[in-house]
């Protein structure tokens, strides 16, 4: 093992399909010398655990996987949650939000005090709301929580595009911007193949209204169709997450589409970001013509609204709770009626 890899640990909450998806591109590209699995399913915990160290003895790759507690994550240098529901078909991302905010509070709860150099990563949905919640739950810096956000969808884009182009997809600068949502967007005018605009790049007449949206369509929907006949969408992003994890601990320094926090948007969406050892190390400002500014500036808020609506709710419930202990005080001074 080199160097780099020792005294390396990723923790993963949630040993479901991403989760063990995830630790199975770890142990099959090694980086780190020890990930940690969280999960209270412990049958499960101890089962993935197993059979993901059965995977790593026959090229003594280094790379050992364990069952470990939050308060043994919360010492890794990058805790990935993927701990959560996942959408049923026909379910939109956004209605785990209640379920997966109440697994992160508990996560980010026990795992108290987190490593300061750690770095959280968002994989659990609805990524860009959990994202914003996360920096506020784990006291970690702003740079240092990030969500996997649009890389995924991303990617998708530069597979559909160059099978219509016919080139590899590496060779394609294409991003998905915003939401890992029904929101996201796609930022059509910054796309190259090689160096040449999408629109010259394509047969002439290609580039069209309904090529766009046709593309936009199949980018959006491309998580539903995988879930309406698997039930999850797992090789995809555990894919991406690995190699997120690999631009942290390397200090890679790749330009990616990763969702964080936007100061001046007051929201986590994706936007493109240099990602290295310290989180996102900063942003990477990317020209947007007009059209893709009001996609952005609706697709921010549309997710401030949500939060909005979750941070209404806690306020209501810290009222009323203040409300009934304050009676209870009373009623215990015998000053009550
Ligand atoms: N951001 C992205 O691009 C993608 C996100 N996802 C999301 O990832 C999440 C996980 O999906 P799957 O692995 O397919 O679900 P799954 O149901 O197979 O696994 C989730 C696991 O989380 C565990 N869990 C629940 N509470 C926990 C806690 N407090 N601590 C640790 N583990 C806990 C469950 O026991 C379960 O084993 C979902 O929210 C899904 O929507 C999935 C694919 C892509
Ligand atoms: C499930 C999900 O978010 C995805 O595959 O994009």
């Amino acid at each position: 093992m080199d160097e780099q890899k020792l005294n390396r640990t990723i923790a993963i909450f949630g040993c479901g399909e991403v989760g063990a998806t995830l630790a199975y591109t770890l142990v099959l590209n090694p980086i780190c010398n020890e990930v940690i699995l969280v999960d209270p399913k412990t049958d499960l915990l101890e089962a993935q655990v197993r059979d993901l160290n059965d995977a790593t003895f026959r090229g003594n790759n280094g790379t050992r996987v364990r069952a470990g507690t939050p308060r043994d994550a919360a010492q890794a240098d990058i805790i990935v949650i993927t701990a959560g529901a996942k959408q049923k078909p026909g379910e939109s991302r956004l209605s785990l939000l209640s379920r997966n905010l109440n697994i992160l509070r508990t996560i980010f709860s026990a795992m108290q005090p987190i490593n300061p150099h750690a770095i959280a990563l968002l994989v659990a949905n609805p990524v860009d709301i959990l994202t914003y919640f996360a920096r506020k739950l784990s006291g970690l810096p702003e740079s240092q929580v990030l969500g996997t956000g649009t890389t995924l969808d991303s990617a998708r884009l530069r597979g559909v595009l160059a099978q219509r182009a016919e080139v590899a997809p590496n060779s394609i600068d294409a991003y998905v911007l915003g939401e890992h949502g029904d929101s996201q967007f796609i930022a059509w005018s910054s796309i190259t193949i090689g160096t040449t605009p999408l629109e010259q790049a394509l047969p002439e007449g290609h580039f069209t209204p309904n090529f766009k949206q046709e593309i936009a369509e199949h980018t959006r929907g491309a998580a539903a169709a995988i879930i309406a006949s698997k039930g999850c969408t797992a090789y995809g992003i555990g894919n991406i997450a690995a190699s997120i994890c690999k631009y942290i601990l390397y200090d890679v320094r790749c330009v990616r589409p990763l969702s964080y926090y936007q100061p001046d948007l007051e929201c986590c969406l994706s936007m493109p970001a240099v990602i290295g050892r310290k989180g996102i190390v900063r942003a990477m400002p990317m020209r947007l013509d007009e059209g893709e500014r009001r996609e952005l500036e609706a697709c921010a808020g549309h997710l401030r609204g949500v939060i909005d609506g979750v941070e209404m709710e806690l306020k209501a419930k810290v009222e009323l709770q203040s409300a009934l202990e304050k009676e209870t005080v009373r009623g215990g001074d015998g000053s009550g009626s």
